[in-house]
């Protein structure tokens, strides 16, 4: 079974108060299970969008998705988002940030050693009494993706999750959600400006455009893990998604 998107559209009205902005339109994905999906494309074509659908904090104006066969008509602990800025409680430690979602559902203790396995494989043992404010921007990020992780999701949505790291600590963090997703084993889904960082982590890459947003193309990368950044086929792959989102930049521009 799979995450199946079938011919969505999704509808708001315009900024200007006149008129309606389509923010997707004949959206038809199938995402397999356990399955990496980079999604790309220029400001304004959807990517939000689509993820909130598959999250189930908003509906399809016509369309379905459909998560192992039952349809998506809310949020539910079967499907994460971790953000570019981490939410983290500010008043818990790294150690209750992660145990949160299973404290709720009454599950602290049967599932302390999980929270722990997935502290020390994010290498934040050493601060997992440490509160959020003495946390470097890097390490506040992994505390977020391992606290979606502990509730083992079948779906991991990331809304840029490296957007707002330097350079050096993105390209590790890249090599610790990779990890982290493959010792969970769930679909992640990863919206991401950067078409290297979508090659690097994502089976497959899809790219987007506006006006209105839309799948212009899904590339297979094809290529084992880890990756080399240097490889000719990653250049290839490289060129490949930038002629695409050239497509799609103009689309941008024609619909300005
Ligand atoms: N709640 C809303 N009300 C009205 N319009 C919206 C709403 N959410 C999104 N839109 C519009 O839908 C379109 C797609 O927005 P969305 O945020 O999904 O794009 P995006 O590709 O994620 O952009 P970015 O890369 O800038 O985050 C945009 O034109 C946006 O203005």
């Amino acid at each position: 079974m799979a995450l199946v998107l079938d011919d969505i559209t999704k509808c708001f009205a315009a900024a200007d108060g006149e008129g309606v902005t389509t923010a997707l339109e004949g959206v038809s994905l199938t995402v397999e299970r356990g399955e990496f999906l980079s999604l790309v494309g220029p400001s304004g074509c959807g990517k939000s969008t689509l993820l909130r659908i598959i999250a189930g904090l908003t509906r399809p104006t016509t369309g379905s998705a459909r998560l192992d066969g039952a349809p998506i008509e809310g949020a539910g602990p079967d499907r994460c988002v971790a953000f570019q800025r981490p939410t983290l409680f500010p008043w818990l430690t790294v150690e209750e940030n992660v145990a949160f979602g299973p404290r709720m559902r009454g599950e602290r203790d049967a599932r302390r050693q999980e929270v722990l396995d997935l502290i020390d494989l994010a290498g934040l043992t050493e601060f997992r009494d440490s509160y959020p404010h003495q946390l470097s921007g890097g390490m506040a990020q992994r505390v977020e993706l391992v606290r979606a992780m502990v509730m083992e999701p079948k779906v991991l949505l990331l809304d840029e999750p490296l957007g707002a790291l330097d350079a050096f600590t993105r390209m590790n963090m890249q090599d610790e959600i990779l990890a982290l997703w493959r010792r969970v084993g769930c679909t992640a889904i990863m919206v991401t400006h950067d078409v290297d960082e979508a090659i690097y982590m994502g089976q497959s890459v899809l790219v987007m455009a506006p006006h209105p947003g839309r799948i212009v193309e899904r590339l297979e990368v094809g290529m084992d893990y880890p990756r080399d950044r240097t490889a000719p086929e990653f250049f290839a792959l490289r060129s490949e998604v930038l002629s695409r989102l050239d497509y799609a930049s103009a689309a941008t521009a024609k619909g300005r």
